[in-house]
């Protein structure tokens, strides 16, 4: 297994706050695997997918190391893909689907104009938008939100990124369309040989795709390990309650559903 990344004590304070968002964690993330991040809302999932793909908001306190396995560090938006809950946020509503294709691509890859489009209309093709060559001169509003979350995905494969970080991509959709786009997620990294993080709150999501489980709880990671293995045998009390609540919420299906 290649490294991809390695973090070792990384704390991370916001500008202002009292108590560190992120406190000495450590991290080894490999190539082309898919490491999910779960814990309860506030735990610093999300810091920690910021951390990495250098969009913490200016004046935040960093302490500890993030070293690249080799190669100069990566630039987010062409050797990190970001996807957010919020399609929206990635999508401008007076823009044309293929203009923000074009504009992305030809920011980080030698391409005219009109190859560029050609590989624009691959892209939506890639994320199974139906009639690509149709699709990129229409405008966000006119897609379904899971066809949004598609092209918020197109837009952030674009430049063929190492990393794909997807923070809750599937969160504001219904469970049917979280299905499919974490079907989408898993074979788009397996075709590309990306690897992903997947920030989660829905353990059986995260035993769906994910090849190991890092759990997050008040700034810290409490456990990390192959998917069934938390999922079916957690070591730390509070993977348990979680688990636990998951349990009392959901069907009872997790375990099985553990690769
Ligand atoms: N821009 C910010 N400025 C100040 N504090 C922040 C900022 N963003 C997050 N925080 C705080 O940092 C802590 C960790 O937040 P973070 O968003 O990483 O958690 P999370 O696990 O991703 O939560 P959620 O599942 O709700 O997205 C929380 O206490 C949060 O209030």
């Amino acid at each position: 297994m290649t490294l991809l990344l390695g973090l070792t004590g990384l704390s991370v304070r916001y500008p202002g706050a009292r108590a560190p968002a992120l406190a000495e964690l450590g991290l080894a993330l490999f190539e082309g695997e898919k490491l999910a991040i779960i814990g309860e809302s506030g735990s610093g999932k999300s810091t920690l997918a910021r951390a990495i793909a250098g969009l913490l908001p200016p004046g935040s306190r960093v302490e500890g190391r993030i070293d690249w396995g080799d190669g100069p560090t990566p630039r987010p938006g062409r050797d990190i893909g970001y996807v957010f809950q919020d399609p929206g946020g990635s999508l401008n509503p007076l823009l044309s689907v293929g203009r923000h294709l074009t504009e992305v691509l030809r920011t980080h890859l030698p391409l005219t104009a009109r190859d560029a489009r050609a590989r624009a209309a691959e892209l939506l093709d890639t994320v199974q938008i139906p009639d690509p060559a149709r699709a990129l001169n229409a405008y966000p509003h006119q897609f379904s939100g899971g066809q949004r979350q598609r092209i918020a995905i197109a837009l952030a494969i674009a430049a063929g990124p190492r990393l794909l970080i997807a923070d809750e991509a599937t969160s504001a959709l219904d469970v049917l369309v979280q299905t499919e786009i974490t079907a989408l997620l898993r074979t788009l990294c397996d075709a590309k040989g990306m690897t992903l993080l997947f920030i989660t709150h829905d353990m059986a999501l995260a035993g769906q795709l994910a090849d190991r489980i890092a759990v997050m709880h008040a700034a810290r990671m409490v456990e990390i390990g192959p998917a069934a293995r938390v999922l079916q045998a957690p070591r730390e009390s509070y993977t348990r309650s979680l688990l636990a609540a998951h349990l009392d919420l959901a069907s009872p299906r997790l375990v099985g559903e553990a690769r």
